[in-house]
């Protein structure tokens, strides 16, 4: 058994395992400790189980859309959860083995445990079985227990990837069956035909779009004073508009005061009384069967012992680095990645995977260019979708950005309508006076509606490349499709609107 290696990455979710196959296809020796499963949050408890469940949520949508507007005499018998959930289990484990063989084909060595920093270049492993009854264990090179080394030293450096874990609130207890965070409602094994969900974030808003699509009562309580408040304002109005057409009660601007679970065997079944305080200041009772708790994420630092490093959490328990372009602590070769990181980072499975790839060229030697955060998409898999890149109309103003904005409804392009979901594209960019239409770099693209994850890659292109919209407007965008809005605001901006007046 060796004990020495070139790289030790602690976490194996999404931004240590692309720290580690980066430094390994770098000629690195890299000892990547789990002591769970490799893939981390995103691949077993977030991006990939949630968003298989909502694309069977998407085709439940379609069999009432199918009656309603198109005559396809189509109904829904019902759906079989348990077939549901087989299905996305089934897509997780496959890319788990997927995940467990790129490490092992790049030579990662996989050590099966939790890590505590000993030192700036040294851990203590504590062997752990896999937490999770999915493990395929012994796969992809893993060390199984009984081979964990006791301890690890990295001639080069380390990379901090141990992530984050689900939020409440004080006085909140998840029960995890009635009061539920996020990992808890994966593992429920039935639907509830109730929910009130707290926080309007990505979490909220994707879970109470599915459980909205599966037929439950869903009532989305958000503090602020609107959804997805971090996107630009119209895209929380469009959201909320969807969601309210949907069915979905939205209180945005409102508090939970309690939350009291009934007892199971009394008249209230065991439903749980969440007691709100409206925008408007008053106070009105929500009763569910579930309380779904996604108020946001912590990171996980309890028992890696920064402190024996002389590295301190933030106030609010991130890991920030001395220098953001080389995600690097204070202490030299001591690198982070992932959800431990504070913003600019954007706690995005797609962000971790570009700051493994920074830090392990660092370690390798190279010079990479630092994450552009400003670049990075954010997406919302609800129905509708968002899906955003760069400055919000808001944050360009108060950047001090001499803004111009354009925007269309996706309904205003044929296959908008087709789609007759609703929708939008707005285009945030700055005044420049000698640039075609009098409009200068592009600073934000936004988009609400079927489809847009897909269609913001080119808003990230244009963003990334500082491109402004008489860059774009040369290139023709395919008719029919939803990404002609695009192009068409892009064309207006640039002063050759067709059919925008
Ligand atoms: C419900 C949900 C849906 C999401 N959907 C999306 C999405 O659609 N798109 C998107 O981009 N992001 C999404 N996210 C966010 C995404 O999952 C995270 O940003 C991403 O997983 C962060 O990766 P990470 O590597 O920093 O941490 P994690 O994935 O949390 O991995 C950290 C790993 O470290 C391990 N670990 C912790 N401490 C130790 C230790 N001391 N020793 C050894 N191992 C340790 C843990 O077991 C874990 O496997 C979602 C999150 C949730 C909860
Ligand atoms: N599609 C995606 O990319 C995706 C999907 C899910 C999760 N994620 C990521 O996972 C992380 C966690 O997601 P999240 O939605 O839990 O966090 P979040 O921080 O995105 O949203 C939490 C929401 O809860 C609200 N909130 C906070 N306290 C509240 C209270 N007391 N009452 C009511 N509302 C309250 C906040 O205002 C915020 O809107 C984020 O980094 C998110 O980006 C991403």
């Amino acid at each position: 058994m060796y004990d020495q290696t070139d790289v030790i990455v602690i976490g194996g979710g999404t931004g240590g395992y692309s720290a580690a196959l980066r430094a390994a296809a770098l000629g690195l020796r890299v000892a990547l400790v789990e002591r769970d499963l490799v893939g981390g949050t995103c691949l077993h408890r977030g991006c990939i189980p949630s968003k298989a469940m909502l694309h069977a949520a998407e085709l439940v949508d379609g069999i009432a859309e199918a009656g309603e507007r198109w005559g396809v005499r189509a109904s829904l018998d019902g759906v079989d959860y348990a077939a549901l959930i087989a299905t996305r289990d089934d897509i997780v484990r496959r890319n788990h083995l997927g995940v467990e063989g790129h490490l092992a084909h790049a030579g990662v060595t996989v050590v099966r445990g939790s890590a505590t920093l000993t030192g700036p270049r040294s851990v203590a492993i504590t062997p752990s079985g896999a937490m999770d009854p999915r493990a395929t264990a012994g796969a992809g090179g893993a060390l199984g227990a009984p081979d964990t080394p006791a301890s690890l030293t990295a001639r080069r450096g380390l990379v901090l990837a141990t992530g984050s874990r689900p939020r409440t609130l004080p006085g909140l207890v998840p029960d995890g069956r009635r009061i539920l965070t996020s990992d808890e409602a994966l593992f429920a094994a039935d639907l509830p035909a109730s929910v009130v969900v707290l926080g309007g974030g990505a979490i909220g808003c994707e879970y109470a779009s599915f459980y909205r699509s599966m037929g439950a009562e869903v009532t989305l309580v958000e503090a602020a004073d609107r959804l997805v408040p971090l996107e630009d304002a119209d895209v929380s109005r469009q959201l909320a508009r969807g969601f309210r057409r949907r069915g979905i009660g939205v209180l945005t601007g409102a508090r939970l005061l309690e939350a009291v679970t009934e007892p199971e065997s009394g008249p209230g079944g065991g439903a749980v009384r969440a007691t709100v305080r409206t925008a408007r200041g008053e106070t009105t009772e929500l009763v569910a069967q579930r309380l779904l708790v996604a108020v946001g994420r912590a990171p996980v630092t309890d028992g890696l012992g920064l402190e024996r490093i002389g590295l301190a959490t933030d106030a609010r328990g991130f890991v920030p680095p001395a220098d953001w372009d080389r995600l690097e602590t204070a202490v030299p070769g001591v690198h982070v990645v992932g959800d431990l990181l504070p913003p600019p980072s954007l706690g995005l499975a797609h962000a971790s995977f570009a700051e493994g790839l920074v830090v392990a060229e660092h370690l390798a030697g190279l010079a990479p260019r630092p994450v552009d955060y400003a670049s990075v998409p954010r997406v919302t898999y609800s129905s509708p979708q968002t899906a955003a890149v760069g400055l919000t109309e808001e944050q360009a103003r108060a950047a001090g950005h001499d803004v111009v904005t354009n925007s269309m409804p996706l309904t205003a392009v044929a296959k908008g309508m087709v789609h007759g979901q609703g929708g939008m594209v707005k285009v945030v960019a700055e005044r420049a006076g000698s640039a075609a239409g009098g409009v200068g770099r592009v600073l934000g693209v936004h988009l609400v509606g079927p489809h847009v994850s897909e269609m913001v890659a080119e808003g990230q292109l244009v963003v990334g490349w500082e491109a402004e919209p008489g860059d774009v407007a040369q290139h023709v965008h395919a008719h029919p499709t939803l990404s002609e809005a695009v192009g068409e605001v892009f064309l207006s901006l640039a002063g050759r609107g067709l059919h925008q007046v």
